[in-house]
């Protein structure tokens, strides 16, 4: 896969990420990869944390370090708060840094990235300085309505959870993140769009792992489905080769 045309200068990112030799911009190797993109209150957190449960990844989310940064009174922090509260995007090298520590101590290397990149600077700077390419992009899809219902139902104290800060966060989504999924679709790196409306049914979508391989159910029985049509065509009047969803149904137990 190529790379975005946009220069990442880490002079521009906000904090010096500059490799160097003995820099922890090399990073240990990963297993698998997952960025797990969407607006606010797609859903990102809690896919994530059953994917976690069911299939022990280790969970990065770029806004939950931020707040540990913000609470670790670091001179960054009050910076970052700041931003955070006015639904602004934080510099890339922040983020950066702090994906990078948390990525080098982690022994699970199976990582799912949630909510970075989030704008063609970050792509720029995942790409260039931390060499990171995820293996998919999970895109969660959900209309402005109801991120908005969400949010304002999740009454977890958020300093952002608030209408005009909501507002906010929805342009910036539009305006800078939506491009950063345009940008892996048109790689084809976009595993799936959700809209499925209850949590369970979206984890169960996916399927992941076998080898190092990720394949969500729907693929997965695509290629079920042409296998069979190619090792016994007469049993099904099908043309070999074209697949269908019919007769799946949620909820029943995939082996
Ligand atoms: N598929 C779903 N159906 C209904 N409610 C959901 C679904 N997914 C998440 N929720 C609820 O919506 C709220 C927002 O979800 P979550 O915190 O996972 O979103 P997020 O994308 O991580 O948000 P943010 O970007 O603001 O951190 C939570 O209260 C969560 O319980
Ligand atoms: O890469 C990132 C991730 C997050 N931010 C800031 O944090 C908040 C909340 O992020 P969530 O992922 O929605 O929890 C976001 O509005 C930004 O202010 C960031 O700057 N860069």
């Amino acid at each position: 896969m190529g790379t975005i045309e946009t220069e990442a200068n880490p002079n521009l990112l906000g904090v010096n990420v500059t490799p160097n030799e003995d820099s922890n911009a090399t990073l240990p190797n990963k297993e698998v990869m997952i960025f797990v993109l969407g607006g606010p209150g797609s859903g990102k957190g809690t896919q994530c944390s059953m994917i976690v449960e069911q299939l022990g990844f280790c969970h990065l989310s770029a806004g939950d370090l931020l707040d540990t940064e913000i609470k670790s009174g670091s001179e960054n922090g009050t910076m970052i708060q700041n931003l955070k509260s006015k639904g602004e995007l934080v510099p890339a090298g922040i983020v950066v840094k702090l994906l990078m520590e948390a990525m080098k101590n982690s022994t699970n290397k199976k990582f799912l990235i949630d909510g970075f990149p989030r704008n063609m600077e970050n792509l720029a700077a995942a790409q260039k300085i931390m060499k990171l390419e995820p293996d998919f992009v999970l895109f969660l899809e959900c209309s402005q309505e109801v991120m908005i219902e969400r949010i304002l139902g999740r009454k977890q104290g958020r300093v952002d959870d608030n209408s005009e800060t909501i507002k906010r966060r929805i342009e910036v989504y539009c305006e800078s993140t939506l491009p950063v999924i345009s940008y892996y679709r048109s790689k084809g790196m976009v595993e799936m769009k959700v809209l499925l409306p209850i949590p369970c049914l979206v984890l169960y979508n996916i399927i992941i792992i076998s080898g190092n391989r990720i394949l969500t159910v729907r693929n997965l029985l695509k290629k079920c489905l042409t296998l069979s049509r190619q090792l016994s065509p007469s049993s099904n009047s099908e043309p070999a080769g074209k697949t269908t969803l019919r007769g799946f149904k949620y909820g029943t137990a995939w082996p």
